[in-house]
């Protein structure tokens, strides 16, 4: 292959309740049109996060009592995190990551799980309820339509700098209440879509996969990637 990107899965022991790692096979199957590859590494408890050696970061989602494992460790990795996010490394951040990407999460049964605060959103906790169910957002700047199922206690409200990835057309998204799903901020997207959003969302996964390879490979032309349409749901059938 001509290309390498080098990504971090985040605590992928023990934040990847969702089979969240198929975002980067979905993103390494596009990556083959344009010869280009994607190496791994699971970057867990005690492991050092160089901002340096990683061209994107998967962040998945988790349960309340992982998130509070996961929420000390990540404490040390506050200052590397917060400066690979802010020189615009590509990330992706799903549900228990894109709250922990923020100040904190106030858990189910009230304890506050603190974050890192790279993104200056904050999440709270509903009373004995979940967001559980099909959803359906719209991008603003591509016009993009993106499908996922949701299932999230916490309510998102997002802060300064950041922007929905999607206005809620269907379902709930951040908080129930005013219509934004997920994040963008800089190269780092956040979202509450189960799992492989990547693998259902073809033009989301070509945009970020396209990013991380143009910022590592300025000079490189990935436009082969906008003709190719492949859909990796094509055969699935997917329930309302
Ligand atoms: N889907 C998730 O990652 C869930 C995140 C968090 N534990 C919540 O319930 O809101």
């Amino acid at each position: 292959m001509t290309y390498t990107l080098n990504a971090a899965h985040l605590y992928g022991d023990l934040m990847n309740t969702y089979g969240d790692i198929g975002n980067i096979l979905a993103m390494r199957y596009y990556a083959k049109a344009v010869d280009a590859t994607i190496n791994v590494d699971l970057v867990s408890l005690d492991d050092e996060f160089d901002p340096d050696t990683y061209d994107f970061a998967l962040f998945g989602g988790g349960q309340d009592y992982e998130q509070t494992i996961v929420s000390k460790d990540l404490q040390t990795k506050k200052a590397a995190l917060t400066a690979y996010i802010e020189a615009g490394g590509p990330c992706l951040a799903i549900c228990g990551g894109f709250q922990m990407l923020g100040h904190y999460y106030i858990g189910a049964n009230g304890e506050k799980i603190a974050g890192i605060g790279a993104l200056d959103h904050y999440t709270l906790s509903q009373d004995n309820h979940r967001f559980i169910g099909n959803i359906t957002i719209k991008n603003a700047e591509t016009g993009q339509t993106y499908y996922g199922f949701e299932n999230h206690n916490g309510t998102t409200f997002l802060g300064k700098g950041e922007r929905p990835l999607g206005e809620v057309l269907q379902g709930n998204g951040n908080n129930g209440q005013d219509k934004s799903e997920g994040v963008i901020y800089k190269n780092t997207f956040g979202s509450y879509f189960h799992g492989p959003i990547l693998a259902r969302n073809e033009a989301l996964a070509k945009r970020i996969l396209k990013l991380a390879l143009q910022r590592k490979y300025p000079d490189a032309d990935f436009s082969a990637l906008d003709e190719l349409h492949e859909d990796l749901t094509k055969n699935v059938v997917i329930k309302p």
